[in-house]
């Protein structure tokens, strides 16, 4: 909650004015009665109708401020919240930016989505309601029941007694309430998550005709919310009940005691309805606690959510020692007896790999599935760390870089395209903000899309949908890969980015990176696409198992050998080759 709170420090004098203002009508309030006890004894029992409405005027007229108060304070505690709101959705996003794939594995996605919209909102309506209402309820309390004291202390004392009662009953539903919602927005995000991935995935349901499992998927985890919220409400409901009990027999030992005082002509009549007055006010906050609570402790356990991202130590950052580089990488690549394992698992995925690259080579990784080719690739730009063992870039370990300098020259095509929704040209200028146009088009005819683009009804301006839904794989490869060329790479990562190409066009594709002086990596399947490159590597389980180019690894390695033959026939093999 402090750390919330801490964001409401630009607006801190906005706060005390708009408290002000609150202030001005409570006070109003809380006059009132002491007023009315005036106007009955002085006026109406003494007979003196100058002085009703003289008195009645002043109620009028700080009526009337009470009024204009509210509306300034209407005014201001909105532009307020909005604001405290937009600052920790900001800083949230902004948080979430800097995690690495181990912080994002903690938070399921969805969970990160509601916590950005729906639990900022909640704290942000609270603060609104806060500055609004709900400060006045408590106070109207503690003031009505001090004031009350004061105009007679006899019938007031029995308010007094009240209260320590009240106070408990709230404390205990505060803390339970703070768990209960807690849940409730645990449910939301499951209810936020189904959503997520079936909105994502609406082409395959349909395909599948899994709309009715994905109905009952959606339809359990939204019961699994109303019941949820429908029994926190009902625990913080309970507090009605019990408190209005309380207050309502109060007010009928107020009535009886002031009663008996005032036939014994111990007080005035003013007075009795004054305490009255004060004790139907303060049942009439009352009335609010329940609703009060249930916005206060849904704000306390939102609040915890926000915090733990704000809280979040990113786990991939800056090493102190790493150097300010201004100059552009060579790209040459080496890696010495690395190791790595994902976080959340004990499975080594690359065990002691070793091998070099060097500077504008192209090396292809050819493996069987699951054999750790892209997990070798997210190594290099340093979205995770080997375990053990060394990654040197330009004969300097990689963590002697600059996370943003290594990460500038790096183009990732990874093997899934991700493309945003906007223009072809954004899509493309989205790996390099302040790219020319001419860099643009140049990259594009280099990734090979430029004619498709040429032939879209408004070319670079065209518009993708969402994710690029209205490009086929291919074309949304080559966009991806123009995207990263963009950026004149000096190292290029093609994560099984040519898959969806021809041979033709995956020729002309390798032919024209070549113009870019960048080592190059490739992952891919086809034995087409290692015969084009430097070097192969071939990975298994994990390993390196061998290395070298196609002619040489013809001669030495049977699984590249068989490969060969599954995709090209027995007749690659010439009649000199030994079997291993
Ligand atoms: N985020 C992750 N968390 C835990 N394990 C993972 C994660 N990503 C991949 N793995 C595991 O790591 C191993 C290697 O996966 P990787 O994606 O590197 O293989 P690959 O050779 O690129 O496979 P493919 O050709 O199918 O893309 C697999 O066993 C996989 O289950």
């Amino acid at each position: 909650m402090k750390k919330i709170l801490a964001f409401t420090k630009p607006y801190r004098f906005l706060i005390i004015f708009a408290l002000f203002l609150m202030f001005v009508e409570l006070a109003v309030e809380l006059v009132q009665p002491l007023l009315m006890a005036k106007i009955i004894d002085d006026g109406i029992v003494a007979k003196d109708f100058n002085m009703v409405l003289k008195w009645g005027g002043i109620m009028l007229g700080i009526s009337l401020l009470a009024f204009i108060s509210g509306i300034i304070n209407s005014f201001y505690a909105s532009h307020i919240s909005q604001n405290f709101g937009y600052d920790i959705r900001k800083k949230l996003f902004e948080k979430v930016q800097s995690f690495s794939f181990t912080n994002l594995g903690r938070f399921e996605t969805s969970s990160l989505i509601t916590r950005m919209t729906n639990d900022v909102t909640q704290i942000q309506t609270t603060l609104f309601m806060s500055l609004r209402i709900m400060l006045r309820a408590p106070l109207t309390v503690i003031f009505g029941i001090a004031l009350a004291l004061i105009v007679n202390f006899q019938l007031g004392i029995f308010l007094a007694v009240a209260l320590p009662l009240l106070l408990v009953c709230m404390k205990w539903i505060m803390k339970k309430g703070g768990l209960l919602f807690r849940t409730v927005q645990g449910k939301l995000d499951r209810v936020n998550g189904v959503m997520q991935e079936n909105l994502t995935s609406m082409r395959l349901i349909k395909a599948f005709l899994r709309k009715d499992y994905e109905v009952n998927r959606f339809t359990k985890a939204a019961n699994e919310l109303t019941k949820g919220t429908a029994s926190a409400f009902r625990t913080i409901e309970m507090t009605m009940p019990i408190m209005l009990l309380v207050m309502n027999v109060t007010i009928l030992v107020v009535l009886w005691k002031g009663s008996l005082q005032v036939s014994n002509s111990e007080v005035k009549i003013g007075e009795v309805v004054a305490v009255v007055n004060y004790a139907l006010r303060i049942t009439s906050s009352l009335s609010m606690f329940s609703f009060i609570i249930m916005f206060f402790s849904r704000a306390k356990a939102s609040s915890k959510r926000v915090t733990e991202v704000l809280e979040t130590d990113v786990d991939l950052i800056d090493s102190a020692d790493a150097e300010e580089e201004k100059s552009a990488l060579e790209g040459k690549i080496e890696f010495q007896e690395a190791s790595f394992k994902y976080p959340n698992s004990e499975a080594e995925v690359l065990k002691n790999v070793s091998f070099t690259v060097h500077s504008g080579e192209t090396i292809a990784i050819l493996g069987a599935t699951g054999s750790g080719k892209s997990s070798l690739f997210q190594l290099i730009p340093r979205l995770y760390e080997a375990n053990s063992g060394s990654i040197f870039i330009d004969d300097q370990e990689i963590k002697k870089y600059k996370l943003e300098h290594l990460r500038k020259q790096i183009g990732l095509v990874p093997q899934e395209a991700m493309l945003f929704s906007g223009s072809v040209q954004s899509n493309i200028m989205w790996g390099k903000e302040d790219a020319t146009m001419d860099e643009v088009i140049f990259a594009a005819k280099n990734a090979q899309i430029h004619e498709t683009i040429m032939a879209l009804p408004q070319q670079y301006d065209s518009i993708l949908g969402q994710k690029g839904i209205n490009l086929s794989g291919g074309q949304k490869q080559r966009l991806s890969i123009a995207r990263a060329l963009v950026r004149n790479p000096k190292i290029l990562l093609l994560d099984d980015s040519t898959s969806a190409l021809d041979l033709k066009t995956e020729a002309k594709l390798l032919e024209a990176i070549k113009k870019y002086n960048c080592t190059t990596l490739i992952i891919t399947q086809k034995i087409s696409t290692a015969m084009q490159a430097d070097k192969t590597l071939l990975l298994e389980d994990g390993m390196i198992i061998a290395e070298g180019t196609h002619e040489e690894l013809m001669k030495t390695t049977k699984l590249y050998r068989k490969i060969t033959e599954s995709q090209f026939g027995k007749e690659m093999f010439t009649h000199d080759q030994t079997v291993n």
